[in-house]
């Protein structure tokens, strides 16, 4: 396996606005850093107010020129072009998106890169076979009307992104966006803004008009985020991140009542029956705690197991947690460093207060020894909490690190009751053999996306999203399609 830090990038990210790479018109800057070694290796420059106002004006110039003219099919055929040059450029973008993040480079070829192209070619097919709707409606005076619907763009949307699946989390929206005719202007995290960079150079590579893909960097409040959210020309706002962030997101898009949707937080629960198989569910679930580093919004951070399985499942689940060992390299090549410092002083106090409260720390609990070039890295161990309540702090809030507490259960309704008591509803996984259980438990669960027997297994033609704290509407197949486009419904008097 490569080292990260044997190739490090010390390179200048700059702005893309109306096909063209930009400094910020204010010189100001911030630093990239790798959080596998905590070196700093490249410089991002910050888009000024009027850099992002420049870039939403693209955007909307864009859409009434060659792009807004073109056909669906024309459309298609450029978006299908964009899926192809990210799949020849995959090193690329791999690269970019293991510097940023530090993740494994597995992590980042298995599951990224591929998903940044299937996210543009999905959407293209997905639009190529859209229906439409019709009605055949009686008149008073005894005729016949035609009522039909027209789907339009709705016009510039902005697209505001997080850290920890940079290129899929924002190609998940970029894809149907520019599918269903809009323009974008993209804000990626401040963390990690190397891919949406690159994008900008697949998309003049393919062909595609000026103004319809742009990228502005920065932070949130009093930059870029907020500079580009309540800008009056933005007409739409699809945002995945932080609850608190989608709060303060949701009253710039008041102004103007723009649309807006909302992929947030989570705090999900795994329910593991007595009669589960237990290897898949071991399986499973461990990749559900500790991929990415945790780092995952479907990431299950409460695990509620039937009382007669509950020791034999820690101790495999105990086990199962020495494979994920902290590092990028050589043979520590499963557990990637968590974002950023601060980022890991969180998850560290959450860490601290779990033991506080009073729970056993079955395996790991603080920071793992590195050497060599990742000793600056941001590394926790894997960790497993028992003797949590329900209530305790780390079973309520979201830590987004690679851990979670187990309890026992005794009934259905009782755990039923455990895993729907949060705040949030993104996502649950239910296991068991039991096919009549696994329907009730599953359709019962308060969440946007519930697996039986699975995590992540994705059809990206599904619905998802979350309820409650963790978002509002869904994206996915056709309803990605009712938010990227509105309706006009035209009715004929035949
Ligand atoms: N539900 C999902 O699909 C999903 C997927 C991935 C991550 N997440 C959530 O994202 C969070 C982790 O990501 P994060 O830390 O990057 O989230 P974050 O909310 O801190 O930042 C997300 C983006 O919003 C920008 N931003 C921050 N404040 C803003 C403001 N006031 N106005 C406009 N933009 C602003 C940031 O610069 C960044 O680009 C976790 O809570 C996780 O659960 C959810
Ligand atoms: O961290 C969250 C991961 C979200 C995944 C998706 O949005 C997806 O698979 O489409």
């Amino acid at each position: 396996m490569t080292s990260v830090s044997s190739s490090p990038i010390t390179d200048t990210i700059l702005n893309f606005i109306d096909g063209s790479y930009r400094e910020g018109s204010e010189g100001k800057s911030f630093s990239n850093v790798n959080p596998a070694t905590g070196a700093e290796i490249g410089v991002v420059h910050e888009a000024s107010q009027a850099d992002v106002a420049d870039a939403v004006a693209a955007a909307k110039a864009a859409l009434t020129g060659p792009w807004g003219k073109m056909t669906t099919a024309e459309r298609v055929k450029l978006i299908t072009a964009v899926a192809t040059e990210i799949e020849r450029r995959a090193d690329d973008f791999l690269a970019a998106e293991v510097a940023d993040t530090g993740k494994p480079r597995h992590v980042a070829s298995h599951i990224d890169i591929p998903r940044g192209a299937a996210n543009f070619r999905m959407f293209a097919d997905v639009v190529s076979t859209m229906p439409g709707e019709s009605f055949n409606t009686p008149t008073p005076d005894g005729g016949q009307a035609f009522n039909y619907t027209v789907r339009k763009p709705k016009g510039v949307v902005a697209v505001v992104c997080p850290w920890n699946f940079p290129l899929l989390l924002m190609t998940w929206k970029v894809g149907p966006a520019l599918a269903c005719g809009n323009t974008v202007v993209v804000k990626p995290s401040e963390e990690t803004p190397r891919t949406a960079a690159l994008l900008g150079e697949v998309m003049n590579a393919v062909g595609m008009p000026k103004g319809v893909y742009n990228v502005v960097h920065g932070f949130g409040p009093g930059s870029a985020g907020e500079f580009l959210t309540s800008n009056p020309d933005v007409d739409a706002i699809t945002f995945t991140g932080e609850t608190g962030t989608g709060q303060a997101i949701m009253q710039k898009a008041a102004t103007g009542v723009r649309d807006i949707s909302f992929e947030l937080g989570g705090k999900n629960p795994a329910i593991v029956f007595a009669d589960a198989d237990l290897d898949k569910a071991v399986e499973g679930l461990s990749r559900s705690v500790f991929l990415n580093t945790g780092q995952v919004c479907l990431g299950t951070e409460r695990v509620y197991v039937e009382r007669p399985i509950f020791d034999a499942f820690v101790a495999r689940m105990a086990a199962a947690a020495q494979d994920f060992k902290p590092g990028v390299t050589g043979d520590r090549a499963y557990l990637g460093p968590l974002i950023s410092a601060e980022h890991r002083e969180k998850v560290l106090g959450y860490y601290r207060r779990a033991v506080e409260d009073g729970a056993t720390v079955v395996t790991g609990g603080g920071v793992p020894e590195i050497s060599g070039a990742e000793a600056g890295g941001f590394f926790v161990e894997p960790t497993l909490w028992i003797d949590v309540a329900h209530g305790d702090t780390v079973m309520r809030e979201e830590i987004f690190g690679p851990c979670c507490g187990i309890l026992p259960f005794d009934s259905e309704d009782e755990v039923i009751a455990l895993a729907n008591d949060t705040v949030y509803g993104l996502c649950a996984s239910v296991w068991t053999e039991n096919l009549s259980r696994g329907h009730r438990v599953a359709a019962a669960m308060e969440v946007g996306v519930c697996w039986v027997n699975s995590w992540f297994l994705r059809d990206l033609r599904t619905a998802f999203g979350g309820s409650g704290h963790s978002g509002i509407g869904r994206e996915g197949g056709v309803h990605s399609l009712e938010f990227y486009t509105e309706i006009t419904n035209i009715c004929v008097k035949l």
